[in-house]
């Protein structure tokens, strides 16, 4: 049995002394039954970089079969107890988990951005965001209930709103720690337990979470993190005891994950990847309009799914919004994530970065024009030097056949496609096998009304973008995903309902 460790993943003081280039993880990154759990197999541990710098941040050590079993196995025991416990006492622990979120907001922060590369005022609204998400969700836990129903005779019924078991949480390295907490928090709040495996890319916050809740009263056991990749991922899907998997991630991972659920017949919930469009129509206010496609675009250093990265606008305010787009854009301040004035950080790792700048040539070769950005990115500061930094690119005289128009980017890139017609841009919009989001600006409220009805996408925005809350639903129509995360409907997606028959009279029997 692996040993168990109860002392802080990080202490706070190593935290707040820590800056860029600076922090070393030595402490184990798994996380079951109760404590940290040190790797067995460390012949097989992979590096994490610190995107800023490109210095090795700790060593990852993807958990085997063995340790995939005490894992789930924890998490299973744990459920029996919390499952059992009525929605009050599951809030009770949960608002405890908020408030300690509250109180490390800025460890919490700082360590997302050394892991990730986001700007620090970033991550400190993610941290804000995760913590409303739990008290949203421990706010719900009380309310579970079912109905009863009246049937012919001295019979009636009940539906009883139950926990699924133990649920497998699997994320990507975007938003490593909201993530984590968008899957655990309305799974803890119907009753499951849930074994969670972050991107091997974005290992730390995920402990820093399972710290918290064990720290805030849950059952030892009741959240747990196992690191590993793919193979990792894999061992999990197909174990026996996960009754339900809740994947964020691209789409052909996110079509093996379905497939390995549709093998045990586990529910299945896909968050998966984007090319949404934001459509600008003339009348629309163009400032609002231009910040909106900043924000459609450029949070994150554009690594966001839902990203607005197709920006139709009509083409007889061309001019006037290039014009504004590139200069705002040209002013973003890339740089150390961790400096208050920084407002794009570093991409998560060094073959995304080419990757993200091999789309861009690619649009070049296929007759898009480079208005801005689109290079890597040295700071000057020495210690940023071997960081995976770009400057955020703008595109136009771009056409929707070309790659960087169809194929999702994740990264600081945004291609302006001109259009005439309402009728034509619906067209164009719709034209693909993403539906996670879009946008539209225009005074016109009937309009955009008549837009987002016509509109295949999963969330829309009209005049504004990437405003987000817990409250509301958020997925995929078409290949961006299947089932909701956030709002309400999410207690149906980690809950069953159980149907009860009572007969109080005599059994009407044909026999
Ligand atoms: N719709 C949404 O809510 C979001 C979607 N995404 C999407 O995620 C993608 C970027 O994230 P990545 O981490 O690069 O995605 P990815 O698909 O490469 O990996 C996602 C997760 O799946 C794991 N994994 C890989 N192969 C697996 C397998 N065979 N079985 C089980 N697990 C496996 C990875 O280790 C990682 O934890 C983008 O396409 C982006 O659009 C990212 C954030 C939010």
């Amino acid at each position: 049995m692996a040993q168990v460790l109860r002392t802080p993943l990080l202490s706070p003081t190593v935290i707040r002394r820590a800056s860029t280039g600076t922090l070393e993880v030595k402490e184990p990154l798994n996380f079951w039954g109760g404590g940290r759990v040190k790797s067995q197999n460390t012949k097989n541990a992979e590096p994490v970089y610190e995107p800023a710098t490109g210095r090795v941040l700790c060593e990852l050590v993807p958990c085997g079969p063995e340790e995939v079993d005490q894992a789930v196995k924890s998490a299973h025991s744990a459920y029996l107890k919390w499952s059992k416990m009525a929605g009050m006492e599951r809030a009770r622990v949960m608002l405890e988990a908020a408030r300690i979120i509250r109180e490390c907001r800025e460890e919490i922060a700082k360590v997302e951005v050394i892991n990730n590369g986001k700007s620090i005022t970033e991550a400190r609204a993610g941290v804000d965001g995760a913590s409303q998400c739990i008290v949203y969700y421990a706010g719900l836990a009380a309310t579970l209930s079912g109905q009863h129903i009246q049937l012919s005779g001295n019979a009636f019924a009940y539906t009883r709103r139950e926990p699924l078991g133990v649920c497998l949480g699997i994320g990507a390295w975007n938003f490593p720690f909201n993530i984590a907490v968008m899957k655990s928090a309305p799974a803890l709040a119907c009753g499951n337990a849930m074994v969670y495996k972050p991107s091997p890319m974005a290992p730390l916050t995920a402990v820093m979470l399972a710290e918290i809740y064990a720290q805030a009263g849950v059952p030892e056991g009741l959240f747990n993190v196992v690191q590993g990749g793919a193979e990792t991922g894999s061992l999990l899907c197909h174990h026996p005891l996960v009754a339900k998997i809740s994947f964020t991630g691209s789409v052909p991972t996110g079509k093996k994950v379905m497939e390995m659920s549709a093998k045990g017949v586990k529910p299945v919930t896909l968050e998966l990847g984007g090319k949404s469009p934001l459509i600008i129509f003339k009348d629309s206010d163009l400032n609002n309009a231009v910040k909106g496609a900043l924000m459609g675009n450029f949070l994150t250093q554009g690594e966001v799914c839902c990203n607005g990265t197709r920006v139709f606008v009509q083409r007889e305010i061309m001019p006037q919004f290039l014009e504004e787009i590139i200069k705002r854009t040209k002013a973003i301040s890339i740089g150390d994530p961790l400096l208050e004035g920084t407002r794009m950080g570093a991409l998560i790792s060094r073959p995304h970065l080419e990757r993200v700048l091999g789309f861009i040539s690619q649009a070049k070769k296929q007759g898009a024009r480079v208005l801005c950005g689109g290079e890597p990115y040295v700071p000057n500061d020495p210690k940023l030097k071997g960081g995976y930094f770009m400057s955020p690119c703008v595109l136009d005289n771009c056409i929707d056949e070309m790659t960087c128009v169809k194929e999702e980017i994740f990264g600081p890139v945004m291609s302006v496609l001109p259009f005439d017609t309402e009728e034509e841009v619906i067209e164009r919009a719709n034209n693909t096998t993403f539906g996670l989001a879009a946008g539209v600006f225009t005074r016109d409220v009937t309009r955009a009304h008549r837009l987002v009805e016509n509109l295949q996408a999963g969330t829309c925005f009209i005049n504004n973008y990437n405003k987000t809350s817990v409250a509301l639903p958020f997925g995929g129509y078409k290949m961006s995903g299947l089932g909701r995360e956030n709002g309400q409907v999410t207690i149906e997606y980690y809950s069953q309902l159980k149907t009860v028959v009572v007969e109080k009279g005599d059994v009407e029997s044909l026999f």
